[in-house]
C-alpha cells in the first residue's frame, strides 16, 4: 500500500501566529489560558492544511522548541528554572528564557543553552544532564493532542524525538557520560508508548536524525540495545533519520527492531534503494522525497524516474513524506505575492510540498491517468572559469602589514567595532516609510545621512581608533545584500523559525548572481568624508550570503558561492576605489556550513575558503581585509581561518573562560586579532576593570602588536544609552593599557 505522511509542520503560523500571541504572553497582555487557546487554534489550522495526508504527526507543534518540549516531557527541564507551586508552563519558559509572567515572583534564572539544531538555522534548548538526573513522565498534553486528533477524524502519529538524539543534543554539566542515563529514559518511553498505545495509536515517530552523523562503537551499542528495549511494545516504531544518508550507520540500522523507517531522499536514491533491497518487505519504508529543507518544487518527472520502479518492485508499504520536518521552510507560497511570477512558479512552500506529495501518490497509482508536473527552472550560466591568481594577495600577511600601517597610523591595540550601531524607531520607521513610498529617495538618503552623522558624533566622542557607518540600512546582514544583488528574491512573508519567537527570512537565490551597481559605497563613503579617522567598509561574505539563504540545487554550492564572491569582489574593489582603506567581511556563518560528517568537512571549508579569497583578493596590499565570525566555536578552524588570508579577524570570544580563550589565541593564525572584549548580550554596561582584565588575558598569549580591541559582535540589538558607555569604557580601558605597555617598552627608572 501506499500513504503519504508529514515528519513536521511549521509551528509559527503563516502570519506568525504564534510569535505574536508569545510576545503578548511575555509582555503580560495576554493570559496563559489564552496563549494555550490561540496555541490550541493554531494547531487546529495545521492539521486542517494536512486534511490529505494519510498520517497526520502530532505532538511535532511546539510553543517554544521541540528538544525543550522533550525535556518537559520527561521531566528534565533545568531544576533551577522549576519551583514549587508554579504553574509548568513557568518552568518551561523559565527554561527557554530565564523568566516567566506567571513567576515574577521569582527571581530571573539563567536559560538553558541555546545551540543549532543540526546544520539547519534552527536553534534548540540543550537539555541538561548530571548525576541527579531523574525523568518524569508529563504526557498529559501529547495525550490530549493525540485526542484531539483523533476525535477530529485524523489517524495521528505521535512524533517523538527519539531517546539518543535526545541524549546526543544534550549536556552533561558533571562530566558524566550522557549515556548513562539511557536507561532511565528508555523506562520513561516504554510508559509513554504504551499509554499511546492504549490510546489507539498504531504509528509513533521517532526522530533519530542523529543516524546521519558520524556515530562511534558506543553510541551505535546503545542505539541496538535502546531500540531493542523498545522491542516488546504492541505500538508500531517509525524509525525516522534526516539531514543526510545513511553512510557507514546502515548496518547498524538494518539490526534494529523496527516496524518503519523514513530515509531522507533529498540526497539522492541511493539509501531508499539500499532500504528497498536489504530491508524485509515487513519493514514500511517512508521515503523523504520532498525536500523539506528548500523551497524549490519537487522535479516530479525526475524524482518518478527511480521511484516509480522501486515502487512497482515492493511488496511493503511505502509512505511517501518530506524529508524531514517542514519546520525549515516558510509556511505558504500563496501569501508570497511579492515574489515575481517567473520565482514563485519554481517554488513549494510546507503547504505546497504536501500537495506534491499527494500529486507524487495520484502519480505512482495511475501513471497513465496522471501527468507528472516538469519544474522548469531560470537557467543560470556558471561562471568563467578565472585565473587562480585571483586567490592570492600580492604579499603575505605579515609583509601587508607595514604598508598598511604606514597608511593608517593607528596605535598599539586600536579599537574599533564590528559594524551596526543601534537600530532605533526613528531608522526602522525611515526604511519603513521607504519602502512604503512614503517618502522619496532623497528624503531617505537623507535620514541615513543624518544617522551616519550622528554615528560617526559618536565614535568621535568615545574615541575609537577605526570608525563605522553603523549599517543603519540594513534590516538584516543579508536580506540588504540579496536586495541588491541580482539573483536574490526577498519575499516579505517567507518567514522560518529560527528560535522561540524569532523569526528568519532568508532571501531565494533563484538564478545568476552578479552585481548591478556598487551597493554599501555611498553609504561608506559619505561617513569617510566626515571624518579624518579610518572608515571600515562592511560587507557580508560569500559563505554567509550563501549559508542564510534558500540556494538552488542544480548547480554544487561551491559554484554558486563563487559567483557571490565574485559580485561582492567587484563591490570591494568599489569601496577601494572610492577611498575606503579598511573593508570588513563578515563570515558568521562559516562554521555553521560544515556537513555533518566529518569526513566531508575539509572539503567544505577547502571551496569555502576559496570563494572568501576570491572575494577579498583583489585589493592592493595596503588596504586591510577584516573578517568577523561569531556564534561558533573556531578551536577545530584555525587553519580554515589563517587560510582566509585576512589581515585582522574579529571573533565572538566575551563568553570564553581564560582556558578557552588561551586556546583562541592560540589558534595557528597569523592575523592580528580582535577577541570581543565584553558581550554585547549581556544587559549590563561593562566596566573598565571588566575589559582591563580581559584584555590583560588576551596580553598573556597575543604579542600585544597583534590585539585590537573590540565588542563581541554589532551594536544593532543595543540601545544608545548602554552602547555610548560600553565603548566609551573600553576606549578608557584600552587607554589604561597603552600607556602601561609603553612604561614596559621604556621603564620608568628611579633616576628618570
Ligand atoms: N557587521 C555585522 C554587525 O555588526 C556583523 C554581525 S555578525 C552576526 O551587525
Ligand atoms: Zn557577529
Amino acid at each position: 500500500m501506499l500513504y503519504i505522511h508529514n515528519l513536521g509542520f511549521p509551528r509559527i503560523g503563516a502570519q506568525r501566529e504564534l510569535k505574536f500571541a508569545l510576545e503578548d504572553y511575555w509582555q503580560g497582555d495576554l493570559s496563559a489560558e489564552a496563549l494555550q487557546s490561540r496555541a490550541l487554534e493554531l494547531r487546529d489550522t495545521h492539521w486542517q492544511q494536512q486534511r490529505d495526508l494519510d498520517w497526520l504527526p502530532v505532538g511535532d507543534f511546539s510553543l517554544y522548541d521541540h528538544v525543550l518540549d522533550a525535556s518537559a516531557l520527561f521531566g528534565n527541564l533545568p531544576i533551577r528554572a522549576c519551583a514549587p507551586g508554579v504553574n509548568p508552563l513557568s518552568h518551561y519558559f523559565r527554561s527557554a528564557r530565564g523568566r516567566d509572567p506567571l513567576a515574577n515572583h521569582l527571581p530571573d534564572c539563567k536559560p538553558a543553552k541555546m545551540t543549532k539544531w543540526f546544520n539547519t538555522n534552527y536553534h534548540y534548548l540543550v537539555p541538561e544532564f548530571d548525576a541527579n538526573t531523574q525523568f518524569e513522565l508529563h504526557s498529559q498534553s501529547l495525550i490530549q493532542q493525540v485526542q484531539r486528533a483523533r476525535q477530529q477524524g485524523y489517524l495521528a502519529k505521535p512524533v517523538l524525538l527519539g531517546p539518543l538524539t535526545y541524549l546526543a543534543s544534550g549536556r552533561s554539566t558533571d562530566n558524566t557520560s550522557v549515556l548513562a542515563h539511557l536507561d532511565s529514559l528508555l523506562v520513561q518511553y516504554s510508559t509513554l508508548l504504551q499509554q499511546l498505545h492504549r490510546l489507539g495509536v498504531e504509528w509513533v515517530q521517532l526522530d533519530e536524525p542523529i543516524l546521519c552523523t558520524e556515530l562511534d562503537g558506543e553510541w551505535q551499542m546503545a542505539f541496538r540495545y535502546a531500540y531493542q528495549h523498545l522491542n516488546n511494545l504492541p505500538i508500531k516504531r517509525l524509525l525516522t533519520t534526516y539531514f543526510g544518508t545513511l553512510g557507514d550507520n546502515r548496518s547498524l540500522i538494518a539490526s534494529l527492531p523496527i516496524q518503519g523507517l523514513h530515509i531522507d531522499c533529498s540526497h539522492g536514491p541511493d539509501d531508499a534503494h539500499w532500504a528497498a533491497d536489504c530491508l524485509p518487505d515487513t519493514v514500511t519504508l517512508s521515503l523523504g522525497v520532498v525536500d523539506g529543507r528548500n523551497v524549490w518544487r519537487c522535479d516530479v518527472n525526475a524524482l518518478l524516474q527511480w521511484l516509480q520502479p522501486l515502487y512497482q518492485q515492493q511488496n511493503r508499504d511505502i509512505w511517501l513524506a518530506p524529508s524531514c520536518s517542514l519546520l525549515h521552510v516558510p509556511h505558504d507560497l500563496t501569501l508570497a505575492q511579492d515574489l515575481p511570477d517567473e520565482v514563485r512558479q519554481q517554488l513549494a512552500f510546507a503547504v505546497q510540498k504536501l500537495d506534491e506529495l499527494v500529486h507524487i501518490k495520484q502519480c505512482l497509482l495511475a501513471p497513465d491517468a496522471t501527468q507528472a508536473a516538469t519544474t522548469s527552472t531560470t537557467a543560470t550560466h556558471p561562471t568563467p572559469r578565472w585565473d587562480d591568481a585571483l586567490l592570492q594577495r600580492s604579499k603575505p600577511v605579515n609583509q601587508r602589514r607595514a604598508l598598511q600601517q604606514a597608511r593608517l597610523n593607528l596605535p598599539v591595540l586600536p579599537t574599533t567595532t564590528i559594524g551596526s550601531f543601534p537600530q532605533t524607531p526613528e531608522i526602522r520607521a525611515l526604511r519603513h516609510q521607504f519602502r512604503q513610498g512614503a517618502i522619496d529617495d532623497h528624503a531617505y538618503e537623507r535620514g541615513m545621512q543624518d544617522y551616519i552623522t550622528e554615528c560617526i558624533r559618536q565614535q568621535e566622542q568615545c574615541g575609537l581608533d577605526v570608525l563605522v557607518h553603523g549599517e543603519p540600512e540594513r534590516t538584516d546582514m543579508v536580506e540588504y545584500f540579496a536586495e541588491h544583488l541580482d539573483g536574490f528574491a526577498v519575499c516579505r512573508s517567507a518567514w522560518v523559525q529560527s528560535y522561540g519567537s524569532r523569526c528568519v527570512r532568508p532571501p531565494i537565490l533563484h538564478s545568476d548572481v552578479q552585481l548591478p551597481a556598487p551597493i554599501t559605497v555611498k553609504w561608506a563613503h559619505f561617513a569617510q568624508q566626515l571624518t579624518d579617522k579610518p572608515i571600515k567598509g562592511m560587507l557580508t561574505g560569500p559563505i554567509t550570503l550563501l549559508n542564510w539563504s534558500f540556494v538552488r540545487q542544480d548547480r554544487p554550492r561551491w559554484q554558486v558561492a563563487e559567483q557571490i564572491a565574485l559580485a561582492l569582489r567587484a563591490e570591494i574593489g568599489a569601496l577601494e576605489q572610492a577611498g575606503i582603506h579598511i573593508i570588513q567581511v563578515d563570515e558568521p556563518a562559516l562554521r555553521e556550513g560544515m556537513p555533518l560528517r566529518q569526513s566531508a568537512h575539509s572539503d567544505y571549508l577547502a571551496w569555502a575558503v576559496a570563494s572568501f579569497r576570491l572575494a577579498t583578493s583583489g585589493v592592493a596590499d595596503s588596504t586591510q581585509i577584516h573578517t568577523h565570525m561569531c556564534y561558533a566555536r573556531f578551536e577545530d578552524i584555525g587553519d580554515a581561518i589563517d587560510a582566509m588570508d585576512v589581515d585582522v579577524i574579529s571573533l565572538e570570544t566575551a563568553r570564553l573562560d581564560a582556558q578557552q580563550l588561551k586556546q583562541i589565541a592560540n589558534l595557528p593564525v597569523r592575523a592580528q586579532m580582535g577577541c570581543g572584549v565584553y558581550d554585547i548580550h549581556a544587559p549590563s554596561v561593562p566596566s573598565v576593570a571588566d575589559i582591563e582584565r580581559r584584555i590583560s588575558l588576551l596580553l598573556v598569549h597575543l604579542d600585544a602588536q597583534r590585539i585590537w580591541v573590540n565588542p563581541d559582535c554589532g551594536l544593532k540589538t543595543r540601545q544608545w544609552p548602554q552602547v555610548r558607555p560600553a565603548l566609551a569604557n573600553m576606549v578608557t580601558a584600552t587607554h589604561a593599557w597603552r600607556r602601561q605597555l609603553q612604561e614596559r617598552e621604556f621603564p620608568i627608572t628611579a633616576e628618570g
